[in-house]
């Protein structure tokens, strides 16, 4: 069997890396370094109870960090965390991770349930309850290895949350998933909020970020916008234009669907009629301005 990171401890004592202070949960101010790289520099994401927040950023923006620090598995270098005790923590890993590839959808959620001391027809609810949501109820005897991608990340779902935890972080839970899984898979993370759990997970998928209650947009360590998906969208900069073609450098320039967005950090340029941006157009917008503003710097 292969030992899988995941949220399930026997252990229900309170990670010495966090703790639950009184402003709610969340990371604040926090700092890691790894060498010489900063994964996150000063970053603050409050996690709270019935919201969903999503942390968006592109490879290494420090996204995955970030989570492992709100979990305690990363102590960082300055800043505060505070989250439940380990025990009232789920936490869902990137990738297939998050299950044991050669036990049985069955045997998964009852390796996760012993863990948690979870049995009887609390259990057996519960058990039904989020394999029908997930559409697994008839997969319950397949090897977790033996499932389609979206099918294993919905179980690797169930299994972090099947202990009904106060804070629920997801890493990328929904990467490499099929539309139709990726729609359930919201679904699912839209209910737990619903049910109370602070949620907060990792997206590449910007259309899932615009329906989250709050958005952090990190590129390698720095938050370039912090709020409601209102409030990043409000911040894109510069101008935003559509045509067949780039109108700049190609560099600031990128598909979407048959369309050309170009982007430059200035006020729209006489004829030129610039679009509104949505989640996507506006992180890159973000990353683009961050990374002229970088070079730009000595
Ligand atoms: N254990 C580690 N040792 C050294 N460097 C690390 C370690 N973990 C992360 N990093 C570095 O920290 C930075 C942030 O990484 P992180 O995995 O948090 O990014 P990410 O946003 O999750 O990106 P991705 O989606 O590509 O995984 C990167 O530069 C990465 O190389």
């Amino acid at each position: 069997m292969t030992p899988a990171p995941h949220g399930a401890t026997p252990s229900g004592s309170a990670n010495p890396a966090t703790g639950t202070g009184g402003g709610g949960w969340g990371a604040f101010e926090v700092t890691v370094a790894f060498g010489t790289t900063t994964a996150l520099d000063r970053t603050t994401l409050a996690a709270v109870p019935g919201e969903v927040a999503a942390v968006v950023g592109g490879d290494g923006a420090g996204k995955t960090t970030l989570l492992r620090t709100l979990v305690g598995r990363i102590r960082p270098a300055t800043g505060r965390v505070s989250s439940p005790p380990t025990v009232d923590c789920g936490f869902m890993p990137t990738g297939a991770s998050g299950v044991w590839q050669d036990l049985t959808v069955e045997e998964n959620i009852a390796f996760v349930a012993a863990a948690h001391h979870l049995a009887g027809t609390d259990l057996d609810a519960r058990r039904t309850e989020l394999l029908q949501a997930a559409g697994l109820e008839h997969a319950t005897d397949r090897l977790a290895g033996a499932l389609s991608g979206g099918m294993r990340q919905k179980l690797a779902f169930c299994l972090a949350i099947l202990h009904r935890p106060q804070l629920l972080v997801l890493d990328e839970p929904s990467t490499g998933v099929d539309p139709v899984s990726r729609v359930d898979l919201w679904r699912l993370i839209s209910r737990a909020a619903a049910d109370g759990t602070a949620v907060v997970m990792a997206t590449t998928y910007l259309d899932e970020a615009e329906r989250a209650s709050t958005c952090l947009v990190l590129d390698q360590g720095r938050t370039l916008a912090t709020g409601t998906p209102a409030d990043v969208l409000a911040h894109a900069p510069g101008t935003l234009t559509t045509g067949d073609a780039p109108a700049g450098p190609r560099e600031l320039s990128w598909r979407r669907g048959r369309a050309t967005r170009s982007w430059h950090p200035g006020p729209p340029r006489p004829g030129e009629g610039p679009v509104t941006a949505d989640m996507e157009d506006t992180v890159i917008a973000l990353t683009l301005a961050a990374q002229q503003q970088s070079e730009t710097q000595p």
